[in-house]
């Protein structure tokens, strides 16, 4: 299989590169570059070295060569690209927001409104562990947001049940390299260490994403509060988000009901006895997750734990492209961590 990927420079971008050169379904990977067309792809990015290829300009002829496409771009850059995707047959996965939320969202949210609405339609979100059937049908998959993908891992098997409040508070660690490789004073090295800066709230732009799939988890509305903040690690994301305990419940009660919704899902992996840590998954596709009962307060905490450019972003796409191919869904994929 030959795979494309664009904004293959950036973070999330030279991810799926590193992770799709050991993919073994994956024959060549090509790596579109607008910063970096002709270098060597290891001279730029050093983790690479050993691997002979060189950034590419982006044109669409190149489509015709490939039979998955990722786009690893800023808001509002992969439309163009997804559309001649689409219209050329070529299963494409974006890795950022242009295909998450419906038109109407766009304004709002990201500030502009969306030039092809009728890709949206097209697009099935790709969270596999809540909707895999439909990743398996599609041919352009929007991959979820990093803080969404912990968020809706952390809370789905309560919103299933119908048990989320109408409104959810959830607070959230990043780690820097969230925030792209464009340097910003916030990520600036005396800025950053031994400093937590909270940010975006209120009015995250993750917040639509999240109230629209729990949305559809609960089959009503729900409305988000949504706290991030920035902590001085270069990867790693931490969710925690407070329930009200329906009455009677118990804590073994809590951890069947998680255990049983993610039963057989090879990426998450449900805590017993432990609170999810971010250093347990850095590296790895995995999403740690774990509802732990106050029995004092009544307060389920819901928390989960990813690397943001793993199960956030690169493994994610990967992930989703294995199903849309009809590969095995964990192909070329790292369940575990090193050690911490
Ligand atoms: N970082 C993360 O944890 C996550 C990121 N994402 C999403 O993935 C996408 C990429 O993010 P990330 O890798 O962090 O960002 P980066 O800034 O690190 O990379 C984005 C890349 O896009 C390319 N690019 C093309 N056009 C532009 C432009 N006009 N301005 C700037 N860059 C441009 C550049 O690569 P080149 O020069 O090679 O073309 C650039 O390196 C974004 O949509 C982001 O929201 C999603 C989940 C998690
Ligand atoms: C730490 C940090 O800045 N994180 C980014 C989210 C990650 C990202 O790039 O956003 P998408 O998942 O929407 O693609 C932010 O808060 O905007």
């Amino acid at each position: 299989m030959e795979v494309g990927v664009l904004g293959a420079s950036g973070y999330a971008g030279s991810e799926l590169v590193r992770l799709l050169l050991d993919h073994p379904a994956v024959t060549a990977v090509r790596c579109f570059s607008s910063s970096h067309a002709g270098e060597p792809v290891g001279r730029s990015l050093p983790g690479l070295a050993g691997f002979d290829g060189r950034f590419e300009p982006w044109q669409e002829a190149a489509l015709e060569g490939l039979d998955v496409v990722f786009t690893s771009l800023p808001a509002g850059e992969a439309v163009p690209i997804l559309s001649a995707a689409r219209a050329a047959g070529v299963a494409a996965v974006d890795v950022g927001s242009d295909l998450r939320l419906a038109a109407v969202d766009y304004p709002t949210w990201y500030g502009y409104d969306h030039p092809e609405p009728t890709l949206l339609q097209d697009a099935v979100y790709g969270l596999p562990e809540l909707w895999e059937e439909a990743v398996r049908r599609a041919r352009l998959v929007a991959n979820p947001g990093c803080y969404p993908t912990a968020v809706l891992l952390a809370l789905a098997p309560l919103a299933r049940e119908g048990l989320l409040p109408a409104s959810v508070q959830v607070s959230a660690t990043s780690g820097h390299s969230g925030a792209g490789r464009t340097p910003r004073a916030a990520s600036h090295l005396p800025a950053a260490v031994e400093n937590v800066q909270p940010y975006a709230f209120p009015g995250h732009r993750h917040v639509p994403e999240m109230e629209r799939y729990l949305a559809r988890l609960a089959g009503r509305p729900v409305q988000v509060s949504f706290l991030p903040q920035l902590v001085p690690a270069s990867r790693g994301i931490l969710a925690a988000a407070f329930i009200p305990a329906p009455p009677g419940w118990t804590q073994a009660g809590v951890t069947d009901a998680y255990r049983s919704f993610y039963q057989a899902r090879p990426f998450v992996r449900v805590l017993d006895d432990e609170l999810p840590q971010t250093a347990w998954v850095r590296g790895s596709n995995r999403c740690d997750v774990a509802a732990r009962l106050d029995p004092r307060t009544g307060t389920i905490a819901c928390l989960a734990a990813l690397d943001n450019l793993v199960k956030g972003a690169a493994g994610q796409a990967i992930q989703n492209m294995n199903l849309m191919v009809g590969l095995e869904e964990a192909a070329g994929l790292p369940r575990f961590a090193p050690a911490a």
